[in-house]
């Protein structure tokens, strides 16, 4: 496979400020981040609250831009948004007075290529399993359905990378571990890139070829760790649970620092 031709999303040298609102002054959010995405990749960026995994996300997305460096989407410029990088928030974000089947084919609709694409909404609905709830509205579905749907409609716009911030983050458990999997299956169905930015150790195991571990203050990339592993990856084999470690080591989490304040 040709590297180059496969690249999808190259991020060079990008920084980011923002001004502090009392002071005036500017802060260094986002140091010299430098990343090369290849088609069909699944990439997580770890790191602590703050480091600026959201501020990265929305540079790609086109929702906020880049003050040095740059980032190319297919060998262009990223400027503003477009249906070319989907989106997905951490609440989904769904149009409550839209039903289901409403909200999924909103991009098509705007993009004025609902006529010739209307079947793909029912297929879509049956991909990520929710056949029976097409016209239940959004208060009328699970936390978990609304995030299938969320995904569903970043999904039919046929965007050439997918961008998930923390979509899981306000879900169970269980009903997680059924996203990670639609997730997979999508992109194994599909080989859509998809970036994810999470805290979650595990998830960022399970789900990806390569994780970003950043460091605040500013945020920088401080390591790219690859996973050879193939999918569907088992939780609890010692491989997955060495790379657990191994990150959890990278943030100084491996071993319980006991506090005194704690035990009293
Ligand atoms: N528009 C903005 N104006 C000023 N400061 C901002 C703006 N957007 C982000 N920041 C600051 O940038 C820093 C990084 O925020 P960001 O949301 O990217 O971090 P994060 O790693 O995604 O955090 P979390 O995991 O808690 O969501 C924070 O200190 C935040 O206050």
């Amino acid at each position: 496979m040709n590297e180059i031709l496969d690249e999808v999303l190259s991020i060079r040298q990008v920084n980011r400020s923002f001004e502090n609102e009392k002071t005036g002054e500017q802060k260094l959010i986002l140091k010299d981040i430098n990343l090369n995405v290849h088609r069909g990749e699944f990439i997580s960026i770890l790191g602590a609250s703050g480091c600026g995994k959201t501020t990265l996300l929305r540079l790609i997305a086109g929702l906020d831009a880049v003050q040095s460096g740059e980032i190319l989407l297919d060998g262009k410029s990223v400027k503003g948004t477009d249906s070319k990088r989907g989106y997905v928030f951490q609440q989904g974000c769904l149009f409550e007075w839209l039903t289901v089947e409403e909200n999924i084919a909103l991009g098509l609709k705007v993009r004025k290529v609902f006529k010739e694409n209307a079947n793909r909404v029912q297929e879509f609905i049956e991909k990520i399993g929710l056949v029976g709830f097409e016209k239940n509205y959004p208060h009328q579905i699970s936390g978990g359905m609304a995030q299938r749907v969320a995904i569903a409609r970043a999904l039919i716009n046929d965007p050439e990378v997918l961008l998930l911030d923390e979509p899981m983050g306000a879900l169970d458990s269980f009903t997680r571990a059924e996203i990670q999997d639609l997730l997979l299956n999508l992109k194994q169905k599909n080989n859509t890139t998809m970036i994810l930015v999470t805290h979650d150790i595990d998830e960022a195991i399970y789900l990806s070829n390569r994780i970003v571990i950043m460091t605040p203050r500013p945020g920088r990339i401080s390591e790219v760790l690859t996973i050879d592993e193939t999918f569907p990856r088992n939780r609890g084999s010692e491989e997955f649970l060495k790379l657990r470690k191994k990150i959890l080591e990278r943030f100084n989490l491996a071993r319980v620092k006991p506090n005194p304040e704690y035990f009293i």
